[in-house]
């Protein structure tokens, strides 16, 4: 975006009211005739602008793509997600996200307004299409042991779920233990990686896709059965920055938790908000399908579950079908 476009876009966007040609000129120092040529080019954009006359312009809706510099603006009081970094098309947030690692040293978030190679856990394909989800990685760099991070992905998960549930007013479980569902449909995955060492852990890369408002036939055939968006469960279209705000606002609540309290403070709220107790599950341990049934979670996040000949057995991941 051009100086003064990514300047006015940001002038418009934090001041909810109409704001004159001349007033804006003044302000960041050039001409009205730039303004002009600027407010025409962004409406060519997709940009809503109204325009009053005597009283100005205002932004009216932004297009439903990431714009850098707004995303920066919402998230710049954050305490540790202050920094985003923002594509319209990448492959994967996860691989932007792991290559900008070393450059920044401080926490940071990937968002892109689609990905042509999604993925989720052992390299399935995650369905990301333009402009009708969340498609965000980020990177945090706590100084913990590995072994801490065996809980991480449940103190995330619960971010996400109360986000969804307290917000958006939409009954939501947790599928330990990547995936969140409304009713029996996904509307969300996520999938913790992570560089670590003898050392320990230098950075954790947290991927999360949530389907904000794909109507039924926009999600293509592998997951037309299964998948939903929060658009379809609420009847309502979704505003992207206002869920990414709510969003990054939880994660934080939800990292600081992981990063001072035992897993065992949040495991009767976690159980509560899970779908697979009770439940019979199949899940690969290895070559094998086992059967049985999850009775626990331990307080290193391992499940546990009680297969058909009464064994018992340990997770710390699963890919359990219900
Ligand atoms: C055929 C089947 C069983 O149904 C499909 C697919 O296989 C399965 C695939 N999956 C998902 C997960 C959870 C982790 C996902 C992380 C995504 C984020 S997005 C930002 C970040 N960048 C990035 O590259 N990844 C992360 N693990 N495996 O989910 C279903 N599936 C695929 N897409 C979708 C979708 N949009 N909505 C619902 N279900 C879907």
């Amino acid at each position: 975006m051009s100086k003064y476009k990514r300047e006015i876009v940001s002038y418009l966007y934090q001041n909810d009211e109409y704001l004159s040609g001349q007033q804006i000129a003044e302000t960041l120092n050039c001409s009205r005739v730039t303004v002009k040529k600027v407010i025409d080019q962004l409406r060519k954009e997709g940009f809503q602008i109204e325009s009053i006359s005597n009283k100005g312009y205002k932004i009216a809706s932004i297009p439903s793509i990431w714009q850098e510099d707004i995303v920066n603006i919402e998230l710049k009081d954050n305490a540790l997600l202050n920094q985003a970094i923002v594509q319209t098309q990448v492959d994967s947030t996860q691989i932007l996200a792991k290559s900008y690692i070393n450059e920044i040293n401080n926490h940071f978030v990937v968002l892109s307004d689609e990905q042509t190679k999604g993925r989720g856990r052992f390299n399935r394909e995650w369905s990301s299409l333009k402009s009708k989800g969340l498609w965000m990685s980020i990177v945090l760099k706590p100084d913990i042991a590995i072994q801490k991070m065996s809980t991480f992905n449940l103190f995330i998960s619960l971010a996400i779920q109360e986000v969804i549930e307290q917000h958006y007013n939409i009954q939501c479980k947790i599928k330990w233990p990547n995936d969140i569902y409304i009713g029996n449909k996904k509307v969300c995955g996520f999938l913790t990686e992570m560089i670590a060492d003898t050392d320990g852990v230098h950075a954790i890369i947290c991927g999360i896709g949530i389907n904000l408002n794909q109507t039924q036939l926009e999600f293509d055939k592998v997951n037309q059965s299964h998948a939903t968006s929060l658009n379809l469960e609420n009847g309502k279209p979704i505003d992207p920055y206002q869920f990414l705000t709510l969003l990054i606002k939880a994660i934080e609540q939800r990292y600081d938790q992981f990063l001072n309290l035992p897993f065992s403070e949040i495991k009767a709220l976690y159980k509560e908000k899970s779908m697979i107790w009770n439940k019979t599950l199949t899940y690969t341990e290895g070559k094998k399908q086992i059967v049985g049934r999850a009775i626990d979670i331990q307080d290193n996040g391992f499940l546990t579950v009680i297969s058909e000949d009464g064994n018992l057995h340990q997770f710390m991941s699963a890919d359990i079908e219900i």
